[in-house]
Protein backbone atom coordinates (compact mmCIF):
# COMPACT_ATOMS: atom_id res chain seq x y z
CA UNK A 1 0.00 0.00 0.00
CA UNK A 2 1.35 3.37 -0.83
CA UNK A 3 0.94 6.34 1.18
CA UNK A 4 -0.41 9.93 -1.04
CA UNK A 5 2.56 12.42 -1.30
CA UNK A 6 4.16 15.04 -2.95
CA UNK A 7 7.45 13.37 -4.65
CA UNK A 8 7.14 12.55 -8.15
CA UNK A 9 8.15 8.51 -8.91
CA UNK A 10 11.71 9.02 -9.06
CA UNK A 11 14.61 6.50 -10.18
CA UNK A 12 15.78 4.60 -7.27
CA UNK A 13 18.64 2.16 -7.48
CA UNK A 14 20.14 0.39 -4.42
CA UNK A 15 23.78 -0.79 -4.62
CA UNK A 16 23.91 -4.46 -2.12
CA UNK A 17 21.30 -7.15 -2.54
CA UNK A 18 21.64 -8.27 1.09
CA UNK A 19 19.07 -8.27 3.76
CA UNK A 20 18.80 -4.86 4.23
CA UNK A 21 19.02 -3.02 0.94
CA UNK A 22 16.38 -5.59 -0.62
CA UNK A 23 14.21 -4.29 2.24
CA UNK A 24 14.90 -0.36 1.39
CA UNK A 25 14.69 -1.11 -2.08
CA UNK A 26 11.37 -2.80 -1.65
CA UNK A 27 9.80 0.03 0.13
CA UNK A 28 10.38 2.34 -2.42
CA UNK A 29 9.09 0.42 -5.08
CA UNK A 30 5.97 0.08 -2.81
CA UNK A 31 5.44 3.36 -2.70
CA UNK A 32 6.01 3.81 -6.92
CA UNK A 33 9.01 4.47 -7.44
CA UNK A 34 11.33 2.69 -10.23
CA UNK A 35 13.47 0.47 -8.59
CA UNK A 36 16.93 -1.47 -9.73
CA UNK A 37 18.45 -3.38 -6.75
CA UNK A 38 21.96 -3.84 -8.18
CA UNK A 39 23.99 -7.39 -7.05
CA UNK A 40 26.99 -9.14 -7.69
CA UNK A 41 25.06 -12.53 -7.46
CA UNK A 42 23.09 -13.74 -10.94
CA UNK A 43 21.87 -16.62 -8.97
CA UNK A 44 19.54 -14.10 -6.79
CA UNK A 45 18.95 -11.64 -9.28
CA UNK A 46 17.32 -14.58 -11.36
CA UNK A 47 15.45 -15.49 -7.77
CA UNK A 48 13.89 -12.22 -7.81
CA UNK A 49 12.89 -12.03 -11.67
CA UNK A 50 11.84 -15.96 -11.34
CA UNK A 51 10.11 -16.14 -8.07
CA UNK A 52 9.66 -12.02 -6.29
CA UNK A 53 11.93 -13.30 -3.76
CA UNK A 54 15.49 -12.57 -2.31
CA UNK A 55 15.53 -16.72 -0.57
CA UNK A 56 19.04 -15.64 0.21
CA UNK A 57 18.54 -12.49 2.34
CA UNK A 58 14.79 -12.50 3.00
CA UNK A 59 13.13 -15.97 2.59
CA UNK A 60 9.42 -16.32 2.38
CA UNK A 61 9.07 -11.86 1.43
CA UNK A 62 7.35 -11.02 -1.71
CA UNK A 63 9.16 -8.47 -3.60
CA UNK A 64 7.23 -5.99 -5.55
CA UNK A 65 7.30 -6.23 -9.30
CA UNK A 66 8.36 -2.57 -9.73
CA UNK A 67 11.73 -3.65 -7.86
CA UNK A 68 14.15 -4.96 -10.79
CA UNK A 69 17.47 -6.64 -10.39
CA UNK A 70 20.54 -5.31 -11.78
CA UNK A 71 24.12 -7.12 -12.55
CA UNK A 72 24.82 -4.01 -13.91
CA UNK A 73 26.23 -0.81 -12.18
CA UNK A 74 27.15 1.12 -15.07
CA UNK A 75 23.23 0.27 -16.24
CA UNK A 76 21.68 0.50 -12.57
CA UNK A 77 22.89 3.93 -11.56
CA UNK A 78 23.70 5.92 -14.97
CA UNK A 79 20.45 7.14 -14.95
CA UNK A 80 19.68 7.29 -10.88
CA UNK A 81 18.06 10.03 -9.19
CA UNK A 82 18.71 8.39 -5.57
CA UNK A 83 21.50 6.13 -5.17
CA UNK A 84 21.24 4.19 -1.96
CA UNK A 85 24.45 2.37 -0.85
CA UNK A 86 23.72 -1.13 1.16
CA UNK A 87 26.92 -2.82 0.91
CA UNK A 88 29.12 -3.62 4.39
CA UNK A 89 31.45 -1.05 4.85
CA UNK A 90 34.65 -3.28 4.14
CA UNK A 91 33.79 -2.71 0.65
CA UNK A 92 31.87 0.67 0.61
CA UNK A 93 34.78 2.50 -0.89
CA UNK A 94 35.61 0.13 -3.53
CA UNK A 95 32.03 0.02 -5.01
CA UNK A 96 31.28 3.89 -4.46
CA UNK A 97 35.21 4.18 -6.62
CA UNK A 98 33.67 1.88 -9.18
CA UNK A 99 30.21 3.76 -9.58
CA UNK A 100 31.41 7.24 -9.27
CA UNK A 101 32.25 7.28 -13.07
CA UNK A 102 28.82 6.33 -13.96
CA UNK A 103 26.57 8.66 -11.91
CA UNK A 104 24.60 11.41 -13.06
CA UNK A 105 25.07 15.20 -11.67
CA UNK A 106 21.69 15.20 -10.53
CA UNK A 107 22.16 12.14 -8.43
CA UNK A 108 21.73 12.14 -4.19
CA UNK A 109 23.81 9.41 -2.44
CA UNK A 110 22.40 7.87 0.75
CA UNK A 111 24.66 5.39 2.82
CA UNK A 112 22.32 2.50 4.35
CA UNK A 113 25.90 1.18 6.09
CA UNK A 114 26.45 1.20 9.09
CA UNK A 115 30.31 1.29 9.90
CA UNK A 116 33.76 3.08 10.02
CA UNK A 117 36.57 2.59 7.31
CA UNK A 118 39.63 1.26 9.16
CA UNK A 119 42.58 3.56 9.14
CA UNK A 120 40.78 6.12 7.96
CA UNK A 121 38.25 6.11 10.77
CA UNK A 122 35.66 7.40 8.65
CA UNK A 123 31.94 7.56 8.11
CA UNK A 124 30.79 6.47 5.01
CA UNK A 125 28.74 9.57 4.35
CA UNK A 126 32.45 10.81 4.52
CA UNK A 127 33.57 8.06 2.30
CA UNK A 128 30.71 9.32 -0.36
CA UNK A 129 31.41 13.18 -0.03
CA UNK A 130 35.14 12.48 -0.26
CA UNK A 131 34.42 10.49 -3.37
CA UNK A 132 31.30 11.92 -5.16
CA UNK A 133 31.93 15.43 -4.93
CA UNK A 134 29.44 18.00 -5.02
CA UNK A 135 26.74 15.52 -4.69
CA UNK A 136 23.71 15.72 -1.45
CA UNK A 137 24.39 12.82 0.64
CA UNK A 138 22.36 11.80 3.81
CA UNK A 139 22.47 8.44 5.86
CA UNK A 140 19.82 6.43 7.22
CA UNK A 141 20.25 4.88 10.51
CA UNK A 142 17.70 3.68 13.27
CA UNK A 143 16.33 0.68 14.95
CA UNK A 144 15.77 -1.43 12.14
CA UNK A 145 15.87 -5.39 11.82
CA UNK A 146 15.56 -6.15 7.57
CA UNK A 147 13.25 -8.87 8.85
CA UNK A 148 10.54 -7.19 10.73
CA UNK A 149 10.68 -4.18 7.94
CA UNK A 150 10.15 -6.93 5.33
CA UNK A 151 7.56 -8.45 7.93
CA UNK A 152 5.06 -4.66 7.60
CA UNK A 153 6.10 -4.66 11.55
CA UNK A 154 6.08 -0.92 12.47
CA UNK A 155 9.30 -0.03 12.25
CA UNK A 156 10.82 3.97 12.59
CA UNK A 157 13.79 5.42 11.26
CA UNK A 158 16.43 8.43 10.60
CA UNK A 159 17.74 10.13 7.63
CA UNK A 160 20.05 12.39 8.29
CA UNK A 161 21.75 15.24 6.00
CA UNK A 162 22.86 18.53 6.38
CA UNK A 163 20.64 19.40 2.88
CA UNK A 164 16.46 19.68 4.46
CA UNK A 165 15.48 19.24 1.01
CA UNK A 166 16.92 15.74 0.65
CA UNK A 167 15.50 15.07 4.22
CA UNK A 168 11.98 15.80 3.68
CA UNK A 169 12.54 13.97 0.18
CA UNK A 170 13.42 10.78 1.51
CA UNK A 171 11.32 10.77 4.06
CA UNK A 172 8.35 10.89 1.65
CA UNK A 173 10.20 8.41 -0.75
CA UNK A 174 10.35 5.69 2.36
CA UNK A 175 7.74 6.50 4.61
CA UNK A 176 4.01 4.23 4.68
CA UNK A 177 2.05 2.42 6.66
CA UNK A 178 4.16 0.43 8.25
CA UNK A 179 7.37 2.60 8.21
CA UNK A 180 8.01 6.25 9.55
CA UNK A 181 10.79 8.34 8.75
CA UNK A 182 12.19 11.13 10.86
CA UNK A 183 14.98 13.63 9.92
CA UNK A 184 17.64 14.85 11.96
CA UNK A 185 20.90 17.09 10.93
CA UNK A 186 23.15 15.53 13.01
CA UNK A 187 24.26 13.38 10.48
CA UNK A 188 28.01 12.68 12.49
CA UNK A 189 25.50 11.73 15.38
CA UNK A 190 23.39 9.38 13.49
CA UNK A 191 25.90 7.62 11.80
CA UNK A 192 27.99 7.18 14.53
CA UNK A 193 25.06 5.31 16.47
CA UNK A 194 24.51 3.25 13.85
CA UNK A 195 28.15 2.12 14.08
CA UNK A 196 28.92 2.12 17.58
CA UNK A 197 25.60 0.51 19.13
CA UNK A 198 27.06 -2.51 17.55
CA UNK A 199 29.60 -3.18 19.88
CA UNK A 200 26.98 -3.03 22.80
CA UNK A 201 24.93 -5.60 21.10
CA UNK A 202 28.15 -8.03 21.37
CA UNK A 203 28.75 -7.34 24.43
CA UNK A 204 24.83 -8.03 25.21
CA UNK A 205 24.59 -10.83 23.28
CA UNK A 206 27.62 -12.52 25.43
CA UNK A 207 26.20 -11.50 28.82
CA UNK A 208 22.89 -13.31 27.77
CA UNK A 209 24.61 -16.53 26.71
CA UNK A 210 26.46 -16.58 30.01
CA UNK A 211 23.47 -16.48 32.12
CA UNK A 212 22.75 -12.87 32.94
CA UNK A 213 19.46 -11.04 34.49
CA UNK A 214 17.80 -8.66 33.87
CA UNK A 215 19.12 -5.94 36.09
CA UNK A 216 22.45 -6.92 34.64
CA UNK A 217 21.17 -6.21 30.97
CA UNK A 218 19.57 -2.70 31.58
CA UNK A 219 22.50 -1.77 33.50
CA UNK A 220 24.83 -2.64 30.53
CA UNK A 221 21.99 -1.22 27.74
CA UNK A 222 22.45 2.14 29.61
CA UNK A 223 26.23 2.56 30.30
CA UNK A 224 26.07 1.60 26.92
CA UNK A 225 24.88 4.62 25.97
CA UNK A 226 26.68 6.55 28.01
CA UNK A 227 29.72 5.50 26.50
CA UNK A 228 28.61 5.68 23.29
CA UNK A 229 27.34 9.12 23.70
CA UNK A 230 30.60 10.21 25.46
CA UNK A 231 32.77 8.80 22.74
CA UNK A 232 30.61 10.54 19.57
CA UNK A 233 30.30 13.63 21.44
CA UNK A 234 34.04 13.97 21.78
CA UNK A 235 34.18 13.52 17.80
CA UNK A 236 31.85 16.06 17.21
CA UNK A 237 28.10 14.40 17.80
CA UNK A 238 25.00 16.13 19.23
CA UNK A 239 24.62 14.60 22.46
CA UNK A 240 20.60 15.03 21.91
CA UNK A 241 20.72 12.84 18.67
CA UNK A 242 21.53 9.59 21.25
CA UNK A 243 18.20 10.17 23.34
CA UNK A 244 16.42 9.76 19.82
CA UNK A 245 15.87 6.44 17.24
CA UNK A 246 19.24 6.25 15.67
CA UNK A 247 20.72 6.42 19.48
CA UNK A 248 19.00 4.63 22.10
CA UNK A 249 16.52 3.26 19.96
CA UNK A 250 18.67 1.27 17.82
CA UNK A 251 20.94 0.39 20.75
CA UNK A 252 17.98 -1.36 22.34
CA UNK A 253 16.96 -3.42 19.26
CA UNK A 254 20.38 -4.54 18.89
CA UNK A 255 20.88 -5.21 22.54
CA UNK A 256 17.75 -7.27 22.27
CA UNK A 257 17.02 -9.33 19.28
CA UNK A 258 18.69 -12.30 18.16
CA UNK A 259 17.64 -11.16 14.49
CA UNK A 260 20.66 -9.09 15.18
CA UNK A 261 23.81 -10.83 13.69
CA UNK A 262 25.83 -8.63 16.05
CA UNK A 263 24.15 -9.70 19.33
CA UNK A 264 24.04 -13.53 17.95
CA UNK A 265 27.99 -12.96 17.55
CA UNK A 266 28.18 -12.05 21.10
CA UNK A 267 25.65 -14.69 22.01
CA UNK A 268 27.68 -17.85 20.10
CA UNK A 269 31.72 -16.25 21.50
CA UNK A 270 29.38 -16.74 25.32
CA UNK A 271 28.38 -20.12 24.64
CA UNK A 272 32.07 -21.13 23.66
CA UNK A 273 32.80 -20.48 20.44
CA UNK A 274 35.99 -18.48 18.90
CA UNK A 275 35.32 -15.58 17.14
CA UNK A 276 35.87 -17.12 13.64
CA UNK A 277 33.17 -19.79 14.32
CA UNK A 278 30.77 -17.46 15.53
CA UNK A 279 31.32 -15.22 12.21
CA UNK A 280 31.25 -18.55 9.86
CA UNK A 281 28.05 -19.60 11.88
CA UNK A 282 26.04 -15.94 10.92
CA UNK A 283 27.36 -15.91 7.78
CA UNK A 284 26.18 -12.68 7.30
CA UNK A 285 27.72 -8.94 7.77
CA UNK A 286 28.53 -8.37 11.59
CA UNK A 287 29.96 -4.75 11.62
CA UNK A 288 30.77 -4.39 15.14
CA UNK A 289 33.67 -6.75 15.14
CA UNK A 290 35.78 -4.58 13.35
CA UNK A 291 34.17 -1.60 14.80
CA UNK A 292 35.38 -2.65 18.27
CA UNK A 293 39.14 -2.81 17.04
CA UNK A 294 38.52 0.83 15.15
CA UNK A 295 36.94 2.49 18.23
CA UNK A 296 39.79 0.71 20.97
CA UNK A 297 42.13 2.66 19.04
CA UNK A 298 40.85 5.83 18.97
CA UNK A 299 39.72 5.80 22.34
CA UNK A 300 42.90 4.85 23.72
CA UNK A 301 44.55 7.76 21.24
CA UNK A 302 42.25 10.22 22.60
CA UNK A 303 41.90 8.83 26.39
CA UNK A 304 38.14 8.28 26.12
CA UNK A 305 37.08 6.62 29.34
CA UNK A 306 35.16 3.16 27.60
CA UNK A 307 35.54 0.45 30.15
CA UNK A 308 32.70 -1.81 28.27
CA UNK A 309 35.10 -1.54 24.77
CA UNK A 310 38.08 -2.14 26.91
CA UNK A 311 36.81 -5.17 28.39
CA UNK A 312 35.21 -6.84 25.06
CA UNK A 313 38.19 -5.85 23.28
CA UNK A 314 40.61 -7.99 26.44
CA UNK A 315 37.96 -10.73 25.43
CA UNK A 316 37.62 -10.87 21.69
CA UNK A 317 41.64 -10.03 20.58
CA UNK A 318 43.36 -10.89 23.83
CA UNK A 319 42.16 -14.08 24.61
CA UNK A 320 40.95 -12.67 28.21
CA UNK A 321 38.37 -14.82 30.41
CA UNK A 322 34.76 -12.98 30.29
CA UNK A 323 34.81 -13.72 34.34
CA UNK A 324 38.31 -11.83 34.53
CA UNK A 325 36.77 -8.97 32.52
CA UNK A 326 33.56 -9.05 34.29
CA UNK A 327 35.30 -8.61 37.62
CA UNK A 328 37.45 -6.14 36.15
CA UNK A 329 34.58 -3.93 35.16
CA UNK A 330 32.56 -4.54 38.83
CA UNK A 331 36.14 -2.90 40.60
CA UNK A 332 37.11 -0.57 38.47
CA UNK A 333 38.33 2.94 39.53
CA UNK A 334 34.71 4.27 41.08
CA UNK A 335 35.91 8.09 40.62
CA UNK A 336 35.78 7.21 36.51
CA UNK A 337 32.19 6.08 37.03
CA UNK A 338 30.19 9.11 37.34
CA UNK A 339 26.76 8.71 36.25
CA UNK A 340 26.34 12.09 34.03
CA UNK A 341 29.13 13.61 32.34
CA UNK A 342 29.43 17.20 30.85
CA UNK A 343 27.18 17.18 27.36
CA UNK A 344 24.84 15.19 29.14
CA UNK A 345 26.43 11.87 29.05
N1 LIG B 1 20.23 -6.27 8.00
C1 LIG B 1 19.78 -5.31 8.78
O1 LIG B 1 18.83 -5.53 9.56
C2 LIG B 1 20.39 -3.95 8.69
C3 LIG B 1 19.66 -2.87 9.15
C4 LIG B 1 20.21 -1.61 9.09
C5 LIG B 1 21.49 -1.45 8.57
N2 LIG B 1 22.19 -2.51 8.14
C6 LIG B 1 23.52 -2.27 7.61
O2 LIG B 1 23.49 -2.42 6.19
C7 LIG B 1 24.78 -2.84 5.72
C8 LIG B 1 24.57 -4.03 4.83
O3 LIG B 1 23.99 -5.00 5.64
P1 LIG B 1 23.03 -6.16 5.17
O4 LIG B 1 22.30 -6.59 6.36
O5 LIG B 1 22.26 -5.82 3.97
O6 LIG B 1 24.19 -7.20 4.86
P2 LIG B 1 24.10 -8.62 4.27
O7 LIG B 1 25.20 -9.40 4.85
O8 LIG B 1 22.70 -9.12 4.39
O9 LIG B 1 24.39 -8.35 2.72
C9 LIG B 1 25.48 -7.66 2.22
C10 LIG B 1 25.31 -7.56 0.71
O10 LIG B 1 26.40 -6.81 0.19
C11 LIG B 1 26.95 -7.55 -0.87
N3 LIG B 1 28.38 -7.26 -0.99
C12 LIG B 1 29.36 -7.54 -0.11
N4 LIG B 1 30.55 -7.13 -0.59
C13 LIG B 1 30.29 -6.58 -1.81
C14 LIG B 1 31.09 -6.00 -2.81
N5 LIG B 1 32.42 -5.89 -2.68
N6 LIG B 1 30.50 -5.55 -3.93
C15 LIG B 1 29.19 -5.69 -4.10
N7 LIG B 1 28.35 -6.22 -3.18
C16 LIG B 1 28.91 -6.67 -2.06
C17 LIG B 1 26.70 -9.01 -0.56
O11 LIG B 1 26.76 -9.80 -1.72
C18 LIG B 1 25.31 -8.92 0.03
O12 LIG B 1 24.36 -8.92 -1.00
C19 LIG B 1 25.62 -3.16 6.97
O13 LIG B 1 26.49 -2.10 7.22
C20 LIG B 1 24.58 -3.24 8.09
O14 LIG B 1 25.10 -2.82 9.34
C21 LIG B 1 21.68 -3.75 8.18
O1 LIG C 1 21.89 -7.45 12.40
P1 LIG C 1 22.71 -6.30 12.91
O2 LIG C 1 23.36 -6.58 14.21
O3 LIG C 1 23.64 -5.79 11.85
O4 LIG C 1 21.70 -5.11 13.22
C1 LIG C 1 20.77 -4.73 12.27
C2 LIG C 1 20.35 -3.30 12.42
O5 LIG C 1 21.46 -2.43 12.45
C3 LIG C 1 19.43 -3.05 13.57
O6 LIG C 1 19.00 -1.71 13.53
Amino acid sequence: MSQSNSLASCKVTVLGGGSFGTAIANIAAINNHQVKLWMRSEKQAQDIIDNRENSRYLPGYQLHEQLQPSLDLKDAVSDADYVYVAVPSKAFRSVVEEMVPFLPKKARLISLTKGIEPHSFKLMSQLLQELAVGHEVGVISGPNLAKEIADDQITATVIASYSQELRRDVQEMLSFHSFRVYGNPDIYGVEMAGALKNIYAIVTGMAVALGMAENTRAAIITRSLAEMSRFAVRLGANPMTFLGLAGVGDLIVTCSSKLSRNYRVGYYIGEGQTLKQAIKHIGETAEGINTLRMVYEKSKELDIYMPLVNGLYKIIYQDCPVEQVAKMLMSGDLAQDVEFMSAGV
